[in-house]
């Protein structure tokens, strides 16, 4: 196609762009800047100061304004010519129907998360619209391409969920720093600042044997008239102390580990300092709790430095006290926030006394504060490089250029110079239940679960669905919608009460549902399979759905303290810890070389690095193999999928 006609394609087009922040400025400014004259943005954000380093359209005076309107404005100064549309509002609002979608010719995503990525994947199915997605994390990054019927939709390769770790590795076997961290922020922070409501595997390792019955007393519950000092040092000896030697006294689970050392305060503390630390004025400075510091206090400086095991330990002790004394409104329901200073430097003493104890090496505040937050710094160069190949990725869907789509993945460490992997997708997966028909399986207990359970945990956590309406045959079991009649409302929520099998149309193996979303205008068939029992631990849902693009589970591997099947906890078996939605996987991938064979080793090396780093350990463990087909181009097959490797097949 030539130039002229090129250009024409693009000055024509009308395209969608969801997302302003730091892939969707590099993009606006990209579009406008290729010649696209229609562009329309969604962005339900407004603007931060901590989006200033890398959001460049965006200045310190535009603090609090809509994203999409301030990106609009700022690349209209340079390209004045030109329509732009913003919408300053959630993507998945119900104004985002299938008919909005139906007017663009491409939509390309600049998001962070996965369930508005999964919603607009569904949107642009039914709206037959092409989709270029796309996601950074630090230097790595992906573009793909989503053309119904031709190349996988977004969901038909399973996506790595948080990662999340056996509780008994967090209460008492940890390995790793950030299985202390973990400790440190989910269970003692939440114990000690947090809503007291709710349930904490604290609970369970803070008592001995003689002491856990219900009348027990809650170590971490203040005595009345205790001294600030003396709750914190009590606090200090039981976790660190007390409840380490509690756990030594279990023989089989030290066997093949090393055995952890408790730490009392009298240890760690010189003999002559009778506690005391910084000095306290009762208010807060200038009245801003966010300002109070223990590291302040203590004149600590460089938020790199390593502390010692005495500094950490001066650090939490005053950290404790300063909640207690400048903070105490906040205590009952504090959540852990990076941007806490307090929060932070509490987390990271404990998680370093709690690494001491273990022998786990000890981290910087800074280190401490990136792992906490799940903090990935984001890279401007990154998100520039991945909006230019979005756009690259548009212009041959608006040409239809089928045989020349390509996923693109950015990798950390160039291979033989090379820091872009282009890999031809895949046709889509005949087992996804979103673009394809194939049926999805759940076996539940029928006479035991409740409809709620199956609207809860299926279809809205395990399907996305906003806007769920449940079908037996033509019988309505549930359905939701602001024009219901007050009594079709009744009906429904007495519906979610009924166990499956006393429902008014009964619900029992050999049922097929019919599940449907009304905004994304998707549907599936359940076929329901009745089981009497399941695993708490491994089934904890109490009900098994198959047929699912099931994310790949992480930290499986090479984790020793797996071997320990010991639990504290029947319910929760995981503690999760939020990692940044970031997409990247590379599933069974054919690496386009042009012709020339790339090594073996370079090649995944480069994917190897791809998939690890932040992003999801799971696949380095996987092996790649190499098989050479007959126009000469190298597949190399990393198999993270639940497709065979062999059956996919490349996009003609
Ligand atoms: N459901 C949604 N509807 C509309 N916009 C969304 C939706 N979900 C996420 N976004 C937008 O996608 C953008 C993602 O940008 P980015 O990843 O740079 O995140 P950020 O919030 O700007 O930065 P950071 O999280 O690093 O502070 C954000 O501007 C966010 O508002
Ligand atoms: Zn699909």
């Amino acid at each position: 196609m030539g130039s002229e006609q090129q250009l024409e394609v693009i000055k024509s087009a009308k395209v969608l762009m969801v997302g302003a922040g730091g892939i969707g400025c590099e993009l606006l400014k990209t579009l406008a800047l290729s010649g696209f004259q229609d562009i329309h943005i969604i962005d339900m954000d407004t603007i931060e100061v901590s989006n200033l380093n890398r959001q460049f359209l965006f200045r310190q005076s535009h603090v609090g304004q809509s994203k999409a309107k301030v990106a609009r404005e700022a690349v209209l100064r340079f390209r004045p010519n030109i329509n732009i549309t913003p919408y300053h509002a959630n993507v998945k609002g119900p104004e985002f129907n299938v008919d909005f979608f139906k007017q663009f010719n491409v939509v390309l995503n600049g998001l962070d998360n996965l369930d508005a990525r999964r919603h607009v994947n569904r949107l642009c199915l039914a709206a037959d619209v092409p989709l270029v997605e796309s996601g950074t994390t630090g230097f790595l990054g992906q573009v793909t391409v989503h053309v119904k019927g031709k190349t996988e939709c977004y969901e038909c390769q399973p996506k790595p969920t948080p990662k999340s770790y056996p509780v008994c590795t967090i209460t008492s076997t940890p390995s790793k720093f950030v299985h202390c961290i973990v400790w440190a922020k989910d269970l003692l922070f939440a114990k000690l600042f947090g809503d007291k409501s709710q349930g904490n595997d604290l609970n369970v390792r803070s008592s001995d044997g003689a002491s856990s019955s219900e009348n027990a007393e809650d170590a971490f519950e203040r005595r009345a008239d205790e001294d600030v000092e003396q709750y914190g040092r009590r606090i200090y000896d039981h976790v660190f102390g007390y409840n380490i030697e509690m756990a030594l006294g279990n023989e089989e689970t030290w066997k093949n580990r090393n055995r952890p050392k408790p730490i009392y305060s009298c240890d760690v503390l010189p003999e002559n300092l009778s506690y005391q630390n910084g000095t306290l004025e009762k208010d807060c400075p200038n009245g801003d709790s966010s300002l109070v510091s223990a590291m302040a206090s203590l004149g600590l400086k460089n938020p790199q430095d390593i502390w010692s095991l005495l500094e950490n330990t001066r650090i939490f002790l005053e950290a404790l006290k300063l909640f207690f004394v400048k903070r105490e409104k906040d205590i009952g329901n504090l959540i852990f926030d990076k941007d806490d200073q307090l929060a932070v430097e509490i987390v990271t003493a404990a998680a370093n006394i709690r690494a001491a104890s273990f022998g786990i090496p000890l981290h910087s505040l800074f280190e401490a504060k990136g792992i906490a937050g799940n903090i990935v710094h984001a890279v401007a160069t990154t998100n520039a490089i991945i909006a230019g190949l979005i756009v690259i990725e548009a212009i041959k869907v608006l040409h239809g250029d089928t045989n020349r789509y390509r996923m693109t993945y950015c990798v950390e460490h160039p291979a033989r110079k090379m820091l872009l992997m282009p890999v031809e997708p895949f046709e889509p997966n005949k087992a996804c239940y979103v673009c394809s028909e194939t049926p999805l399986t759940l076996e539940v207990n029928t006479s035991r679960s409740k409809l709620r359970d199956i609207v809860e945990k299926i279809v809205k956590n395990k399907l996305g669905m906003n806007l769920p309406l449940i079908m037996h045959g033509s019988a309505l079991l549930y359905e939701v919608g602001d024009d219901l009649e007050e009594v079709e409302v009744a009906n429904y929520e007495a519906n979610l009460e009924k166990v499956l099998a006393e429902l008014p149309s009964p619900v029992t193996g050999g049922t097929v549902l019919t599940v449907e979303d009304l905004q994304q205008e998707f549907t599936c068939s359940i076929n329901i399979k009745h089981r009497e029992e399941f695993d708490e631990e491994k089934e904890p849902d109490g009900m098994l759905l198959s047929g699912w693009t099931q994310p790949p589970t992480t930290e499986k591997d090479n984790d020793p303290t797996l071997a320990n099947k010991e639990s504290t906890s029947s319910a929760a078996q995981t503690a999760v810890v939020e990692v940044d939605e970031v997409e990247i996987v590379l599933p069974s991938v054919r690496v386009d070389i042009g012709g020339a064979k790339r090594k073996l080793s370079d090649i995944s090396s480069a994917a190897t690095s791809a998939a690890t780093g932040v992003v999801d350990a799971t696949h380095s463990s996987r092996k790649p193999e190499e098989i050479e087909d007959d126009d000469n181009d190298v597949v190399v097959m990393i198999d993270g999928g639940n497709l065979g490797a062999n059956k996919k097949k490349r996009v003609q």
